[in-house]
């Protein structure tokens, strides 16, 4: 669009997180991003911004404030009913999830809580959590199905998925995880189920184009290998990426399925083994680390961060915000606990929710980096080094501007930096 508003972001300390540039974080400084539109233009030196000033562009002068790309959440079932505070609750007063699951618990009884709600409730009730997402700083959001697991509610939540990113300034990436559980209805008849998914669920999401990617909980209480084959095979008949809970619990090798698939990502994976690490590692497969789950869950087999590093996979940071395991709505959050919990360092870290996470979403040669022809997604940080951004959690005014795709719209009143 010729007339798209031009924008010169000046006097900003650049963590451009493109692996070009080889000091820590990609950070540049003396450089100026120039948006139009939704896209950077360019990054270019201050001493040249005379050369393209004129009164259609417009300055802001960052007066030296850090500058990232947005954060991309790449692993969230944010779209769901009720919540399961009570039973959290019951675990820890030592009721024994066996008993817990007899009672209803468990992914069923969101299941339960997500089919009883309207469209218009589901997304009342899943705004909220993508609004903490956004205050963070989060741009790009993926979403998972997986709480409906019929074709109905399946529909509703990716529906739901959808109307949010029409009501927000955020993208969403929307994932079928219809393989995440058996319904009741289909108790005791797992294979039958996937039937219903392989030849329903997902043709039918496929064609209503809710969803790009398809994901599968690959583990002993969830589907084996080769159910989740036929969920993939499906996927790769109606064109979908694919992606997988795997090695989370256990040791399903699902890792190796998913890379033969030449699949997007790998997610959890704390019991992964080097031979997954390396399938991962030939097929450019991401690992996803859910640090949330890991603590919330209270376990103790972490990631093979060591030899994910050796293998030269990427290493993707999400918060895997989920009623179950991981009902926290924080990215810095999640952050903070890849390098406490999984010994990332905090550059890892700001790697893992910008051009990592990019990756984790197909989104790599767009998303996650300042960078000429990227999106201008930008966040505009008050603190004095990125390693900030994982150090600290919770304090406000950090994020002093959320610019996505070339338009600040801060969730809150710039925070007052002087001059900005
Ligand atoms: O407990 C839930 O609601 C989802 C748990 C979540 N799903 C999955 O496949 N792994 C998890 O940690
Ligand atoms: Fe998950």
């Amino acid at each position: 669009d010729q007339n798209a508003k031009q924008i010169l972001w000046i006097n900003g300390r650049l963590a451009t997180c493109d692996p070009k540039h080889t000091a820590p974080y990609g950070a540049i400084l003396g450089h100026a991003i120039h948006t139009k539109g939704s896209i950077i233009l360019a990054i270019i030196p201050q001493t040249d911004i005379v050369s393209i000033m004129n009164e259609n562009v417009e300055v802001r002068d960052l007066n030296g404030a850090w500058v990232t790309p947005g954060f991309i959440d790449s692993h969230t079932h944010l779209v769901y009913g009720g919540n399961r505070a009570q039973e959290w609750e019951k675990r820890l007063n030592g009721v024994p999830y066996e008993q817990i699951a007899a009672e209803g618990g468990g992914i069923v009884s969101t299941v339960k809580a997500t089919r009883e709600l309207s469209l218009e409730d589901l997304v009342a009730q899943s705004s909220k959590r993508l609004e903490a997402l956004i205050a963070e700083g989060v741009t790009t959001v993926e979403i998972k199905s997986g709480y409906g697991l019929n074709l109905e509610d399946e529909l509703k939540q990716l529906t739901a998925a959808k109307q949010l990113s029409e009501s927000y300034p955020v993208e969403v990436a929307s994932t079928c995880l219809s393989a995440h559980a058996v319904p009741p209805e289909f108790k005791g008849r797992t294979d039958e189920y996937i039937d219903e998914v392989v030849n329903t669920i997902i043709p039918a999401c496929a064609k209503a184009g809710l969803c790009e990617a398809v994901d599968v909980f690959c583990e002993s209480v969830g589907f084996s290998r080769e159910q989740c084959r036929r969920v993939f095979e499906c996927a790769k008949a109606h064109g979908l990426k694919v992606k997988g809970h795997v090695e989370q619990l256990t040791n399903q090798h699902g890792a190796e399925l998913v890379a033969e698939y030449k699949g997007l990502s790998c997610d959890h994976i704390e019991y992964l083994d080097e031979a997954g690490v390396k399938a991962m590692a030939e097929s450019g497969t991401v690992a996803v680390l859910s640090p949330g789950a890991y603590y919330f869950l209270r376990e103790t087999q972490k990631p093979p961060i060591d030899t994910l590093r050796a293998h030269g996979v990427n290493l993707a940071v999400a918060t895997d915000l989920n009623p179950g395991t991981s009902p926290s709505a924080s990215i810095r959050m999640a952050m903070n606990m890849a390098c406490v919990l999984f010994g990332l360092t905090p550059e890892e870290s700001v790697f893992g929710v910008t051009r990592n996470a990019a990756k984790a979403l197909g989104r790599g040669e767009t998303h996650g980096m300042l960078k000429e022809g990227y999106v201008a997604d930008l966040l505009i940080w008050n603190v004095d080094h990125p390693s900030q951004l994982a150090y600290s959690v919770g304090t406000v005014g950090e994020l002093k501007a959320r610019v996505y795709r070339g338009v600040d719209n801060s969730a809150k009143p710039v925070a007052s930096y002087p001059g900005f």
